[in-house]
């Protein structure tokens, strides 16, 4: 078994969906990405998919004075900041790397010169519905913070300033996210113990918001980072058996080393006293009585955390759609019929999907035969997770019909959900790593 870091993970040809699903935009075509402006600049991005190798940038980047920030440069023409690799954000940290992007900005490796260590740093876009929420997502950070005292369940926060209009956090730099890890292993799944490791930690997480009456609303594996970059290379004798994977290295498979995490993203957490009725979430992870606008609370993370536990086990996204009634008729097709008193309180948007207020107009209502096709492979979630957990399957399959029932009410908490014998139960299991 060798010991390697999720960096060096080689790209294979398995793309499925984009690396970063927008949260509200997802159901429209991704956008292009920009003509690289300079291949100086942030079109380091662009270079074949890696971002220029640091000896390349420090080579154009020699010419700066070491400890000052550029000449001012006007932002690209989404209002995220432009930046070279190599060259300093303030005097205080070094720009390394770009880690990853989303919707609030990118968010940047950076060395920090004082206390001599890396650092993840989020620049946020300088558009102001943005900042705004930049500082809702600091606010969040703190409080969590003060009470998060082994700092183990949410990314820690360590400073943040505005620069040239940009709101910059700064956090403590983690791992890939677990969506990263999924892709990067060409989709194979997780086994079962270490799924009950990050559902665990994941639950505990959740509890930990809602007990502060904390809403996260965008839980999903992207948003979900391993500590560690470390992983572990072993053989994959499930995949052995299956003339799918024949080519060269197919028969090994990636685990993480420690199955340590902790969440990101708290740009669009909600307090549990504010008025819900927006769309949240993104598509694949929102719960039912946000798409019926039935309003929504802290139940919703729940569907979501049943959500990424099915995909975890499977290596794909349980409901893989872009429109409301193909999602409605997944979710009746895994979990069986919608309720008929939530069917009957669905808003003027969302009763357009129902026949006559009492059944759901599918396939009826279908826009293509693609679309019915879809739904209609998808197979129950007792046969869905049979089909990919060999032991605690039973288990496994109660707790989630817990998290995934269609009524917020009905729905386990998270605190009872970590109640559940798929994590109480004593199987004499080889516990995985933290
Ligand atoms: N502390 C960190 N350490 C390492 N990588 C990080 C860290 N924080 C964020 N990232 C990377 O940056 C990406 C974007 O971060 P984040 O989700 O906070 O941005 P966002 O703009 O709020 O995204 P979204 O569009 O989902 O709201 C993450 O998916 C992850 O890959």
């Amino acid at each position: 078994m060798e010991t390697q870091s999720a960096a060096e993970y080689p790209h294979e040809a398995m793309e499925k969906r984009p690396r970063k699903r927008p949260r509200l935009t997802w159901d429209m075509p991704p956008l292009l990405p920009p003509m690289a402006q300079s291949s100086l600049y942030c079109g380091q991005e662009y270079v074949n998919g890696y971002g220029l190798n640091y000896a390349l940038s420090s080579y154009y980047y020699s010419e700066l004075p070491r400890h000052v920030s550029p000449p001012w440069r006007a932002d690209d023409k989404d209002g995220h900041y432009v930046f070279g690799v190599g060259e300093n954000l303030t005097p205080r940290y070094r720009i390394l790397s770009k880690m990853g992007e989303g919707t609030f900005g990118r968010v940047l490796e950076c060395w920090d010169l004082e206390r001599m260590e890396p650092v993840a740093i989020k620049i946020v876009r300088s558009i102001s519905k943005y900042r705004e929420a930049a500082m809702i997502e600091i606010d969040v950070l703190q409080r969590l913070a003060k009470h998060d005292l082994g700092g183990s369940r949410c990314v820690r926060i360590q400073d943040w300033f505005d620069y040239r209009n940009h709101i910059c956090i700064v956090f403590e730099k983690l791992g890939p996210s677990l969506y990263d890890f999924l892709r990067k292993n060409s989709y194979r799944s997780f086994q079962i113990d270490l799924v009950r490791e990050l559902g665990r930690q994941l639950l505990d997480s959740v509890a930990f918001m809602h007990d502060m009456r904390l809403i996260h609303t965008d839980l999903k594996p992207e948003n979900i980072l391993l500590v560690s970059s470390e992983y572990i290379r072993v053989p994959d004798y499930k995949i052995q058996t299956s003339s799918r994977y024949s080519k060269d290295g197919a028969y090994f498979k990636n685990i993480p080393k420690s199955s340590a995490i902790k969440l990101i993203d708290f740009g669009s957490t909600s307090f549990e006293h504010q008025d819900h009725n927006y769309v949240v979430s993104t598509r694949h992870y929102r719960a039912p009585e946000v798409i019926l606008g039935l309003g929504w609370n802290s139940p919703c993370d729940l569907w979501s955390v049943g959500c990424i536990l099915v995909e975890l086990c499977s290596g794909e996204a349980l409901f893989q759609t872009h429109e409301n009634l193909e999602h409605l008729a997944m979710m009746e097709r895994v979990l069986g019929p919608l309720p008929i008193h939530m069917i009957r309180k669905a808003d003027r948007h969302a009763e357009k999907y129902f026949k006559r207020g009492l059944r759901l107009d599918w396939p009826e209502g279908a826009t293509s035969r693609e679309s019915m096709r879809a739904v209609g492979k998808l197979p129950r979630l007792q046969n869905l997770i049979m089909q990919h957990v060999d032991h605690s399957a039973g288990d496994l399959i109660d707790l989630l019909q817990g998290l995934l029932r269609f009524d917020p009410a009905e729905r386990l908490k998270a605190q009872e959900a970590l109640c559940h014998p798929f994590f109480t139960r004593d199987f004499r299991r080889s516990g995985y790593p933290l």
